[in-house]
């Protein structure tokens, strides 16, 4: 709302605020005292003027103006009144002797010639308080006014057209020679405020105190009576919003001097109109014994006696109560029927009906196995709907595996959430599976093993129900394993969309690899070429491969219970590849061949293989080291290709097929190859992370021994058994499940001073360039000896010649090398040299004109430089 609007709503945007304005009053009311003073001229005469309640201050502005120059003004009010000119102004309350006190303090034995009273109370209590406060307002100020007033002095105040008017006029003919009441035109017609100018202060010796009395001045009028009530509109406006407080500023009607008004709650209760006695009585009151007996009915709570006690302070939403618990009332003494009770009735009348027990309980269970159906068909569509949302999804590529984990709680499969994420559980599975097989004797029975261990024997396709089960644990296998690929066929191309996303997202693998593995052990293990094809791996690869791995260490015995393990995994994959399309390619290896690894040439490079070159050597170099339970890195296709066929002839022979794996170098700390790479490493790079120099610090200073540090190797970390969990897993669980290696002090500060040092190191570009500079000089100083030789070697020349040439060819030559700069002299353009154009006088060679900032700035950066270098 615009503060135009808000002041025209109002009709406030007069002349008057206007002028007000333009003049430099605080308040449009002091035109009201203008026009008073003009009309009686009080103020020219005046030589002490006491304006009570007069914040902001335009009475006393005005007074200030027309009295004449050394006159005292006071002024009072409850809010502190900013200064103005010659005016001493006091924050108090006129009705309080502290006010007097005050007055007094500053008047001495002063009298005022004049006391101005504009005051009007501050609303906020209740309505009928704030009708008394009014006129004891005035009957306060008139107090003060005969006490500070000279005799014929002049007590102007503002009143109200209201029930206490002709008495109020009545107490100031009693003091005063003169008392006129007047309604300057600066007074809006619309405000009930009138002024009362006494004038001629009569200042009798003995003033009665009851003319200063409120409770006296106003006490007749309760006797008096009135049949004008208050106006409909008025009531209403009491009742709907009583936090407009009304001042009633067109008075009190005529002879209702009665400011407390009571009413039965009967008659409320029984009123046609209750609102209009909510609008115009103070209190409801409960004073026959029904009217006492409603008072201990529930519904009369106790904030209803709390309204019914003062209506005057009442709320919107108590008057809403109020009305609310007239109609339980009435309710309650039959003379209204509720809306509720007529339905209660009309449903009354149905329960009524008489109907057949047995026909009830038949319709009863009829509509609850009604329900049931419903409810078992909702569901029903509920998880195809789920199905098939799902698997559109996983068309299009929309679901990320983690989200495929949240949604697969489908019914139709049988398979929770918690089916999904059960490894133990598909394990379980797998391993009866495999129970069953290995338990299949040469007869084709199959031994199942009850609950007891004990075994019964059925026949191999024979029962239904027992191939039932059997299908149904197949099917369930079936189920689980295509979903297992189908995730990690998922989470492969999630990867791979991260990897077109963030194009360092292979830097940070590697890193992130290469961090993994410096944690481990300590030293830095070389990057394979082949970690690419790891990275493309799906996580059912990795896993393969890890099993590989570990078949590959493990004896003979072992191998047998790992085939065990592995079989279930195989016919996973199998299933996988069965139920795999789009993603499927993840799951076969890649077949192109790719370079050989940095490990493997190293391998490769070894004496034992010089002159191999065929395949079939090179598998067989291969299965020796296998036996000879080494470790062999391969990353090769073609050794992949080849392990493949080896695989099937002879399940015990498994070749490490890519990558080699951190569990490897775990496994083979001891491993030639290993030792090699590391000690290269550490030679070209030193101990990379702040463990490794820890450790290695320790093993120097005798704190640990290797075989420590290797026993120390096997903990729970690496002994986490990684088998069958997801790529996605076990990536997640490597940011997390790591050792906290303790690293010292030291071993900090060895690093960090490594890599100052190597920062301090020039970059290649500069050292490149650096030694072509050297090099090109030392070219040029051949040049010049060949020219030396040749000069030397002329016949035709003297000796001394031939020196002055030798000396001045060398020189060139060395000269070339170190081209002094040209020295550029810097004139700061100061004083004579200010704003000089051209050459400054006595400046010779080249010269910059500079600002002398500039050489300050200077000065300053090679103060800053000497303070670094001496730091350092
Ligand atoms: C209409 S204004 C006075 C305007 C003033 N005449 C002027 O021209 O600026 C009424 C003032 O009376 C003050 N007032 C109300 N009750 C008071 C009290 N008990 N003691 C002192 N001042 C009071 C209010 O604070 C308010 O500032």
């Amino acid at each position: 709302m615009g503060k135009s609007e808000k002041k025209t709503g109002k009709g406030r945007l007069d002349k008057y605020y206007k002028l007000a304005k333009e003049q430099g009053y605080r308040a449009r009311s002091a035109f009201k005292l203008i026009q008073l003073n003009k009309k009686y001229s009080f103020l020219e005469g005046s030589k002490c003027t006491i304006d009570l309640c007069a914040a902001p201050g335009g009475w006393l502005q005005v007074a200030s103006k027309y009295m004449p120059p050394n006159s005292l003004i006071l002024g009072v009010d409850l809010v502190p009144i900013k200064p103005i000119p010659r005016v001493v102004t006091f924050a108090a309350d006129i009705t309080t002797t502290h006010c007097r006190n005050l007055l007094r303090g500053e008047m001495k034995d002063w009298k005022a010639d004049v006391v101005l009273h504009d005051g009007a109370p501050n609303v906020g209590t209740a309505w009928i308080q704030d009708a008394f406060t009014q006129s004891e307002l005035v009957l306060m100020s008139l107090k003060l006014a005969v006490e500070f007033l000279i005799k014929g002095g002049t007590f102007v105040t503002k009143v109200f057209r209201s029930v206490d008017y002709n008495n109020l006029i009545w107490v100031f003919s009693q003091l005063f020679g003169k008392v006129e009441a007047t309604k300057p035109p600066s007074s809006r017609n619309v405000s009930a405020e009138i002024f009362v100018v006494c004038r001629d202060f009569l200042a009798p010796k003995h003033i009665d105190p009851k003319f200063l009395d409120p409770k006296h001045v106003f006490k007749d009028l309760s006797s008096l009576t009135t049949d004008k009530g208050p106006t409909a509109n008025d009531v209403q406006a009491n009742v709907f919003h009583p936090e407009k407080k009304r001042r009633h500023r067109d008075g009190y009607a005529d002879g209702d001097y009665t400011l407390f008004k009571s009413v039965e709650a009967s008659t409320f209760v029984n009123a046609v109109d209750p609102i209009a006695i909510l609008g115009s009585h103070n209190q409801i009151a409960f004073k026959s014994d029904e009217e006492k007996g409603w008072l201990k009915l529930p519904t009369t709570k106790d904030e209803i006696k709390a309204c019914c006690d003062d209506l005057k302070v009442l709320g919107k939403s108590d008057f809403k109560a109020l009305l609310k618990w007239r109609l339980a009332i009435r309710e309650e003494l039959g003379l209204d029927v509720s809306t509720k009770n007529v339905e209660e009735v009309t449903e009354t009348v149905e329960v009524v009906e008489v109907v057949d027990e047995e026909q009830q309980i038949q319709d009863e269970l009829e509509r609850l196995n009604k329900e049931a159906a419903a409810r078992t068909k909702r569901e029903r569509r509920r998880a195809n709907e789920i199905k098939t949302r799902t698997i559109q999804r996983m068309q299009l590529q929309m679901t990320a595996p983690l989200d495929i984990g949240l949604e697969q709680s489908d019914a139709a499969l049988n398979l929770g959430q918690d089916d999904i994420f059960d490894l133990e559980h598909t394990e379980r599975s797998m391993k009866h599976k495999n129970r069953i097989d290995f338990m299949t004797d040469n007869d084709g029975d199959v031994l199942i093993e009850d609950e007891d261990g004990e075994g019964t024997t059925a026949r191999h396709g024979g029962e239904d129900g027992d191939d039932s089960i059997l299908d149904e644990e197949e099917e369930r296998e079936r189920k689980v394993a295509e979903l297992e690929a189908e995730m990690d066929g998922l989470y492969d191309s999630y990867r791979e969309r991260l990897q077109e996303r963030d194009a360092k997202f292979k830097v940070k693998e590697q890193r992130k690899r290469r961090a993994e593995k410096e944690e481990w052990h300590g030293v830095e293990k070389e990057k394979e070429d082949g970690s690419d094809s790891e990275e493309s791996e799906g996580g059912w690869d990795l896993v393969q491969n890890r099993k590989l791995e570990v078949g590959s260490d493990s004896d003979d015995s072992e191998s047998e219970s790992e085939e065990v393990m592995l079989k279930p995994n195989k016919k996973r994959n199998a299933y996988a590849e069965e139920g795999r399309t789009s993603k499927r390619r993840k799951l076969v290896p890649d077949l192109a061949p790719k370079p050989m690894g940095k490990t493997s040439s190293v391998w490769f490079q070894q004496d034992v293989f010089a002159g191999v070159e065929d395949e079939d050597d090179e598998m067989d170099a291969l299965s020796e080291h296998e036996d000879s339970g080494m470790e062999v890195d391969g990353g090769d296709d073609e050794e992949e290709e080849n392990s493949d066929d080896y695989e099937d002839e002879d399940e015990d022979f498994e070749v490490v097929p890519q990558d080699q794996s951190e569990d490897e170098t775990m496994w083979d700390i001891d491993g030639e190859n290993e030792d090699t790479i590391k000690q290269e490493k550490i030679k070209n790079h030193g101990l990379l992370t702040a463990e490794a120099v820890t450790l290695a610090q320790a093993l120097v200073n005798r704190q640990t021994t290797k075989t420590e540090l290797i026993n120390n190797g096997f903990n729970r970390y690496s002994l986490n058994d990684k088998d069958n969990l997801p790529t996605w897993f076990l990536e997640e669980e490597s940011k997390h499940y790591k050792p906290n290696i303790p690293i010292t002090k030291e071993a900090m500060a060895a690093l960090r001073a490594k890599q100052r040092a190597l920062d301090a190191r020039p970059i290649k570009k500069v050292a490149e360039a650096k030694a072509r500079k050297k090099m090109k000089a030392h070219q040029k100083l051949e040049k010049a000896m060949k020219k030396a030789e040749g000069v030397i070697s002329t016949a035709d020349m003297t000796e001394r010649e031939k020196a002055e040439a030798v000396d001045k060819l060398m020189k060139k030559g060395a000269s070339t090398a170190k081209k002094a700069k040209k020295e550029v002299k810097l004139v700061v353009a100061r004083g004579a040299n200010k704003g000089v154009k051209g050459r400054p006088k006595g400046v010779k060679g080249r010269y910059h004109m500079v600002d002398p900032r500039m050489k300050k700035e200077l000065r300053a950066k090679k103060r800053k430089e000497k303070a670094t270098k001496k730091r350092k």
